[in-house]
Parts: structure tokens; sequence; C-alpha cells
């Protein structure tokens, strides 16, 4: 079932167009991830997916009565504006405080409630937000690079957490992402954007495509390159991606 999608989608900035011919869908339960350059148009995608950016040609669908839990790229809190996490929560919808207090448990900032949002560090705002986003008892979670500005550590909690929360949940998620490694373990499908749809489909055939490998270059080919070997060759055992005995495929890839 189709929760979301974009015919033909046009979205122009004034007189700059930013996006143009862009078709994609997410169905219930899949993971998609957007990719591309900056200012490929990857935010103002999602946010013309939201509502957020009027269409200049085609259209936005939206399954009716669809719930979407949208954790933006960055949130600026005046730190001059009190506002306490909890009273965060309480916008722009009213929840009780044993809702709140179980969100903010979920996301590993349980306690957190009476702290001022300006005073939140980076990886406690994103847990703060992806709450928030929670409380709406969202079908599609849709994520503006939730860890930019989180350490490796940090992010990679992230999205451990984030991947629990959709088995749990069994939501959607739409998310943008430069981290590589994540999207090549957890995507069900990427969708590489450069003001339009370049290529799409399931990461290795993606990290393959010739439009990928001519908008990120080597490094990036590499590291895709990388994870694909894994994924193919490596089932004995199944750590993490930074594996050293590795690195000589990815310079292999590389080369080729
Ligand atoms: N509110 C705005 N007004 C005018 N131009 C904008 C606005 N928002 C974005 N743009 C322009 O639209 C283009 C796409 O921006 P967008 O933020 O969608 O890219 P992005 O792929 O998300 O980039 P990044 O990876 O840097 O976050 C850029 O050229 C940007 O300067």
């Amino acid at each position: 079932m189709t929760l979301i999608e974009a015919r033909g989608l046009a979205v122009r900035h004034g007189a700059l167009p930013v996006l143009r011919d862009v078709d994609i869908a997410v169905r219930a339960g899949e993971i998609v991830t957007i990719l591309g350059p900056n200012g490929s148009g990857k935010s103002t995608l999602v946010r013309a997916l939201i509502g957020l950016e009027p269409a200049a040609a085609g259209a936005v669908v939206r399954r009716p009565g669809l719930r979407i839990g949208y954790v933006p790229q960055r949130l600026q809190i005046d730190p001059v504006l009190p506002l306490t996490v909890r009273r965060f929560l309480s916008l722009p919808r009213r929840v009780a405080d044993a809702e709140a207090a179980a969100a903010l448990e979920r996301t590993g900032v349980g306690g957190l409630g009476a702290r001022q949002m300006s005073a939140l560090s980076g990886g406690q705002l994103q847990r703060v937000l992806l709450a928030r986003a929670l409380l709406g008892r969202p079908e599609i979670l849709i994520l503006d690079e939730p860890t930019q500005g989180l350490d490796q550590i940090g992010e990679a909690a992230f999205y451990r957490l984030l991947e629990e929360v959709r088995q749990e949940s069994g939501a959607a998620v739409l998310m943008v992402s430069h981290d590589l490694h994540v999207v090549m373990s957890t995507s069900d499908r990427v969708i590489c954007l450069n003001g339009h749809v370049c290529c799409e489909g399931a990461p290795k055939v993606v990290s393959a495509a010739p439009e990928y490998r001519a908008l990120f270059g080597h490094g990036t080919g590499g590291a895709l390159a990388l994870y694909r070997h894994e994924h193919d060759h490596d089932h004995d055992h199944g750590e993490g991606p930074h594996h050293h005995h590795h690195h000589d495929h990815a310079h292999e890839a590389e080369d080729a």
C-alpha cells in the first residue's frame, strides 16, 4: 500500500528550479533513503512531501488521513525563549504526562522532561525530536539528516533506536542521509537525487549505477563497494562495517 508519493513533481524556490519530474513512492513498512549532493533538493523534496513546499508542477499524493512523524534537519531554539522538553512535546497537540514520559523513555532520554530545549546536546535533541514525532503514532517517519552533528557513536545509536522503533511500530521510514554505511545496511530502497531522480533501487543496485558513481565519485564508490562485498560474501561474521581487513576490497573497487 502506497502511503505517500510524488508524481511528476517540480518545485521552485522563487525563480530557481530545484526539483523536476520527480516520481517517488513510499509503501507501508519500507525504509527508503534519499541520497544526493549538497543542494540537490533533498530537504525540498521531503518538505514538499509533507506539504510544506508547494508543487510548481505535478502533485504529491498522501493516503487520506496519513499520520506523518517528521524529524527536521535542524531546529533552532532561541535560548532566550524558555521552553522545556515537556512543553515542547505538547506542541502543537497537548499530550498527557504519562504519554510524554513514555515517549522520552522509549527514545532513551527519560528524565529530561524538565530540561530546557536550548540546553540539550545534539544527540539528546534528536532523541527528543524523535519522541515528539512518535507521539503522533505515525504510519511513516520522515527524517531529514537526523544524525547531523552527532559523533559516530551517537549516530550508530540513533539508527539502532530508529530500527527498534520501526520494528515495534511497523512505521515506514523515509530519510535523508549522508551516512553511506547506514544507508547500505538498513535501507530497502535508495533514491539518488540531483534535482531529479538519477537512479533508484536496492542499495547494491544503486551503488553500481553509473549515475550514482558520476555523482559521488570514487571515494564513495569504494565505500559502497565495500559494503556490497560484505553483503555478498561475508556471511560468517555479523560484525559492523569497520573492518580493516576489508580495505583491500574497497581499494580494488576504487581502482576498477
Ligand atoms: N527557502 C529557500 N529559498 C530559496 N532557495 C532555497 C530555499 N531552500 C532551499 N533553497 C535552494 O534550493 C536548493 C536545494 O536545497 P535543499 O535544501 O533542498 O538541498 P539539500 O539536498 O537538502 O542540501 P543539503 O545536503 O545541503 O542539506 C539549493 O540551491 C538551495 O539554496
